[in-house]
């Protein structure tokens, strides 16, 4: 029996284009999904998990999603869930997050479902912002999926400006209770994934009000439906928003609440309370509230490098089959992945894959820390990671839509083609840039941070700046980038530190000159926003390089120090302008960055397969499997596309049937009209 997931494996039905190209890596990929995903164990376990859930029939779609109505999609994605968490605790350790979210993703795919959100937005602030008492009434429910949660904080209304929420939460001190109220159309909540149709309990965020008092956000445990019936509870208006650009297999859904009372003890008050008399006990730093938002920012480098590698390995093993075209040889045509335009819309955004997956385990690691310290009442770490999640779940959203995006096109028209899997992929992905806070709005929260330490810095205290904007007081001294990664981080510091300079000058010359400074700071937002991109991407190339840094094995090392270089050339290139302006790099260090990039293309073109094979994503996650149920198909492991291209068309409703409908009923009275 061959290895699924050896680089070197031949398997004799394989297609030979493909099997060359795994001959020529220089290393292996085993070895290199235990660098990506942390360790030996790591990366075996996702292979045990994939190989599990491929021998259990019912785990696979049993129908093909793209052809399915959105009550279909959705039936369908609750029966594969449910049928998962039968099987759960023999698959995965079910206190590991990581195990839980690769076994989703390998039978869920990209279409959502009812119970994502339940784990990864309902459960974690009940953690975070309930008390032990109220650990001890919801939580252990909760895990056992007695109850469906969601998180309803956005509104019709408001979604970025989470301190004008309509939805009030009264207290009232008669009855001790709250009572919860939607005063307006605008102050439905709308968005929550899971409230529509699927929910019976619902974290919602509302204005806490008393004694007239508005305190501000805050979470309330809500039961809006019955649990025997799943009837809406009376005083509550609750329904889907209809379909959307992906997440279709979910229901993303309004409510509304007329007057609808709760308990005291339903306000999460491990860090706030209201006590029985109305006093209002403030939590240990004002946004403590927020805490939910920051871990599953805190999460999505990583998700959104995942989503991104999975696109490239489809369009990369296509590039490897896809034979179009001459160059030298003329008795035979190129595989498409040798054109350089091809490797340069390609392997970029693998080497960004790397870099998202690299940061995002860092920036994981880095929520855990600020977790446990508010645990024991330390919350000093807030705004560090507060300023940084901004920034990276902000430049990873729109980098890897791109990069999505430059995979389907990699993929000619068969990317356009739902066989591709890569609409799909997007859909999903391109979602970041505006749930969990729109990209703007987070740049500009990462902005008020990094003018803060400019000022510091201006103020000649330098040494009160933390260690990720220490750069920000650094002399500026000229560099020679032929001496490797360091002197381009210093070429990346001077830039990112420079136009946090020039920004925050102007946003103060704006306020000298009169404007106030909501007004000064939004004619400086265009600026403050290239800021922090600049610094957040400082920091992913630091981290980067900080992971190649730490590998042993030398054949791993070797070909991550190419990937790694062709980031530092890209990344340079890309925001070379900056330091062009001002002199700090000069036309012939320019010519070099060129250059070195277009060598590193070269380097990285024989690993190319294999780097993105590493990833070792099976071909039921990547929707591309014939043997549970026909799917889609480009980016499959074996590389049969084009017989597996006409399976699929043959599948499509359309072709169950050789005369339409719209012929009989339209096109045939049109032309019959038309011989009169
Ligand atoms: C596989 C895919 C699954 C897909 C699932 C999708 C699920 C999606 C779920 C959701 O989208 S849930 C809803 C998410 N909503 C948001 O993210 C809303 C975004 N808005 C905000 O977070 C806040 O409104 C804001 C933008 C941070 C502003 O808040 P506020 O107006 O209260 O503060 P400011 O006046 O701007 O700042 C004051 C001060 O507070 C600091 N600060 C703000 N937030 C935090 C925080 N979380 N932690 C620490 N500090 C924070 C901020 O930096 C300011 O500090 P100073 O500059 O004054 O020092
Ligand atoms: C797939 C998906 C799933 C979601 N799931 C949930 C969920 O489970 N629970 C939940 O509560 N919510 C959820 N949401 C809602 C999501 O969190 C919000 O849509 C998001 O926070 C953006 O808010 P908004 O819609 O109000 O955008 P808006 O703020 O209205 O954005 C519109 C435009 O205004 C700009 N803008 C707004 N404010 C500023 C500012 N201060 N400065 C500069 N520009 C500004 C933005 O940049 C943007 O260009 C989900 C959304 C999506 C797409």
């Amino acid at each position: 029996m061959t290895m699924v997931f050896l680089n070197k494996e031949i398997r004799d039905g394989d297609n030979p284009d493909l099997t060359e190209e795994r001959k020529t890596a220089t290393f292996d990929t085993n070895k290199m999904a235990e660098v990506i995903y942390g360790s030996e164990k790591l990366a075996r376990r996702r292979r045990e998990i994939s190989q599990a859930v491929s021998l259990i029939p019912e785990l696979a779609d049993s129908k093909p999603l793209p052809f399915l109505s959105r009550n279909e999609k959705i039936l369908e994605s609750t029966r594969k869930v449910t049928a998962l968490n039968e099987h759960l605790p023999r698959l995965i350790n079910m206190n590991d997050e990581d195990e839980a979210w690769h076994i989703h993703s390998e039978v869920i795919g990209f279409e959502g479902n009812p119970l994502a959100l339940h784990h990864s937005l309902f459960i974690p602030p009940l953690v975070i912002q309930g008390s032990d008492e109220q650990h001890e009434k919801w939580l252990g429910r909760a895990k056992r999926r007695e109850i469906i949660g969601c998180y309803a904080q956005t509104e019709l209304g408001h979604g970025s400006n989470i301190r004008k929420l309509e939805t009030t939460a009264t207290y009232s001190l008669s009855t001790q209770e709250f009572i919860l109220h939607t005063p307006t159309i605008n102050a439905l909540k709308w968005w929550p994934g899971a409230l529509g149709k699927s929910s019976n309990h619902a974290v919602v965020v509302a204005s806490l009000i008393i004694k007239e008092q508005n305190y501000g956000p805050h979470l309330f445990m809500v039961q809006i439906r019955d649990e025997q019936s799943h009837e809406p509870l009376p005083g509550i208006a609750v329904g889907d928003i209809g379909p959307k650009m992906a997440f279709n297999g979910a229901d993303n859904g309004f409510l509304g609440f007329n007057n609808f009372r709760i308990p005291r003890g339903n306000l999460l008050n491990r860090h706030c309370n209201v006590e029985v008399d109305g006093t209002y006990v403030r939590p240990p730093h004002d946004k403590m509230n927020y805490a939910g938002m920051i871990r599953v920012r805190s999460r999505m480098a990583a998700e959104q490098g995942t989503f991104m590698a999975q696109a490239l390995t489809i369009a990369v093993r296509y590039s490897a089959v896809r034979r179009q075209g001459f160059l030298e040889n003329k008795s035979q045509e190129v595989k498409v992945l040798d054109y350089q335009t091809q490797q340069h819309r390609l392997f970029p955004a693998i080497a960004r894959s790397y870099a998202f997956i690299f940061c995002g385990f860092e920036t994981i690691q880095k929520y855990e820390t600020l977790q446990n310290e508010m645990n024991s009442g330390n919350v000093s770490l807030m705004a560090d990671l507060h300023a940084l999640t901004s920034g990276i779940k902000s430049v990873v959203t729109y980098q890897t839509g791109e990069g999505i995006e430059q995979a389907r096109m990699a993929c000619g028209g068969h990317g356009y083609s739902m066989a591709s899997y890569i609409s799909e992929i997007y859909g999903c992905a391109i979602g970041g840039c505006t749930y969990e806070g729109e990209n703007m709005v987070m740049l500009l929260q990462l902005a008020r941070y990094l003018v803060k330490s400019v000022e510091l810095a201006m103020r000649g205290k330098p040494g009160d700046l933390g260690p990720m904007v220490a750069y920000l007081a650094y002399p500026d001294i000229k560099v020679d980038l032929v001496t490797g990664p360091e002197a381009y981080v210093k070429m990346f510091q001077h830039i990112s530190k420079r136009q946090s300079i020039k920004a925050t000058e102007k946003f103060h010359r704006k306020m000298e000159s009169g404007v106030s400074r909501d007004e000064a700071w939004n004619q400086c937002a265009v600026e403050l926003t290239r800021a922090s991109r600049l610094h957040t991407r400082l920091y992913i190339i630091e981290t980067f390089i900080r992971r190649v840094d730490s590998i042993e094995d030398l054949s791993i090392k070797m070909v991550l120090t190419d990937l790694m270089n062709l980031h530092l050339n890209y990344e340079l290139l890309d925001v070379a302008s900056y330091a062009l302006e001002d002199g700090f790099m000069s036309s012939t260090q320019m010519g070099f960055i060129k250059n070195q990039l277009y060598s590193s293309l070269e380097k990285i073109r024989p690993n190319a397969v294999s780097l993105v094979d590493s990833f070792q994503f099976s071909d039921l996650q990547l929707r591309s499997n014939l043997l549970n149920f026909l799917f889609q198909v480009l980016g499959r492991r074996d590389g049969h596309v084009y017989q597996n291209l006409f399976e699929w068309a043959k599948s499509s409703p359309l072709n169950q049937t050789e005369v339409l409908p719209s012929v009989t009923q339209y096109l045939k009275p049109m032309m019959e009209k038309a011989k009169l």
